[in-house]
């Protein structure tokens, strides 16, 4: 009897070998992928099909899954989850005071004029001992608007997430992103308004995305921007769309990834600033994630009033990757939560501590829910 869909990932599990599962937001059905032997492979150029796992740092190389076998669930059943204890982290005194300076530093880089805005990030170490499919599972319960995975490679490591941010979609030419910062509190039946810094900080990346793609994608569009709801916080939000081709795929990617959302602007500047400054790596915290590729197949008419013989299949690729964020990575008894916000000239270091205790209640619901 085939094993059903968590039993199949417990089994992969087991026997160590990488496997991805993932909802995509807002839709019910739930995928996995899973790789029949342990070979870390590499992205070579975006020319080839497979769940592709990026990591910050885009001079490092990128990890990309196998289709050896695919499965779905159909629907994740309802449940609403919500945890009755306080959440919170108890940072260390130490961690509060570096990150503190961090910001300060980033502050002083920018009123010196070295940069215009970069995002600063710390981890938070959780003990637990939950198993990764309760987790996901709590992702999947909590998250519908977002895309929830865990994917878990031997040789590299155990990630989950819920992430509001999608990188790209490209299908059929059409291509589109988003520009995705500014955060707030969410209030229920509250329309947020929202202060000239997290304006400021969302402008500049959206200012940033409209270049990048400049000569890459024609016929540029953006939708006036919005707020969003990203969990119990908000963002605002410009999507941000136009036509490409296959061939332009790899350096769109490359010149989109890591966007001012996660890194900074000018990118170079910053992102030497962050893997200095930050004392600890980032690993796949503000990489991307997702499917790069992936084939579908249509039976097309050629004539209306056609014969069997004027159907022909026609097979097109699908790309859809999302920023790594909101997320955790779990370390046997431990789970690292990885937090960062955008510093801006108009930042106040505190508030900026603030935001990051809130982004981090993102994933500590999950953890807490699952005990
Ligand atoms: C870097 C993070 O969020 C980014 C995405 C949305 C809003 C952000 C902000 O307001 O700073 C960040 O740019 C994170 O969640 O760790």
């Amino acid at each position: 009897m085939p094993l059903d869909f968590f039993d199949k990932i417990d089994s992969h599990l087991e026997k160590e070998l990488p496997f991805v599962a993932y909802r995509k937001p807002n839709e019910e059905s739930v995928k996995a992928i899973f790789q029949n032997d342990d070979g870390l492979l590499h992205l070579n150029d975006y020319s080839e099909t497979g769940f592709v796992f990026a990591p910050f740092d885009s001079d490092a190389p990128a990890i990309l899954l196998r289709l050896d076998e695919v499965l779905h669930l159909d629907a994740f059943p309802d449940k609403t989850n919500s945890p009755s204890k306080n959440i919170g982290e108890e940072p260390g005194e130490e961690q509060h005071a570096f990150h503190l300076d961090l910001v300060k530093k980033g502050i002083a880089d920018i009123k010196a004029g070295k940069f215009d805005k970069v995002v600063l990030s710390r981890s938070i170490t959780v003990k637990t001992d939950t198993a990764p499919l309760s987790l996901f599972q709590a992702l999947l319960h909590q998250y519908k608007t977002a895309f929830c995975y865990l994917w878990y490679h031997p040789k590299v490591g155990m990630w989950l997430g819920a992430t509001p941010e999608i990188l790209l979609t490209f299908h059929n030419r059409k291509l589109t992103t988003m520009s995705l910062a500014g955060t707030q509190d969410y209030t229920d039946n509250v329309n947020p308004t929202w202060g000239n810094k997290e304006l400021e900080e969302q402008q500049l990346v959206t200012n940033y995305i409209l270049k990048a793609l400049e000569g890459k994608v024609s016929n540029l569009e953006r939708t006036p921007t919005e707020s969003v709801k990203a969990g119990a916080l908000m963002h605002l939000r410009t999507k941000i769309s136009g036509n490409a081709t296959q061939e332009n795929l790899g350096a769109i990617i490359n010149a989109l990834h890591p966007t001012p959302a996660v890194c900074g602007m000018p990118k170079g500047e910053t992102k030497a600033f962050i893997l200095r400054e930050e004392n600890y790596d980032r690993e796949f915290y503000t990489g991307f994630l997702g499917e790069l590729n992936f084939k579908t197949e249509r039976n097309r008419n050629t004539r209306p009033g056609n014969t069997e013989n004027n159907v022909y299949r026609s097979i097109s690729k699908n790309t859809t990757l999302f920023v790594n964020l909101r997320c955790m990575q779990r370390i046997n008894d431990t789970i690292q939560i990885y937090v960062g916000g955008g510093i801006t000239k108009d930042s106040d270091p505190e508030k900026e501590w603030g935001e990051t205790v809130a982004k981090s209640k993102t994933m500590l619901k999950v953890i807490l829910a699952t005990e």
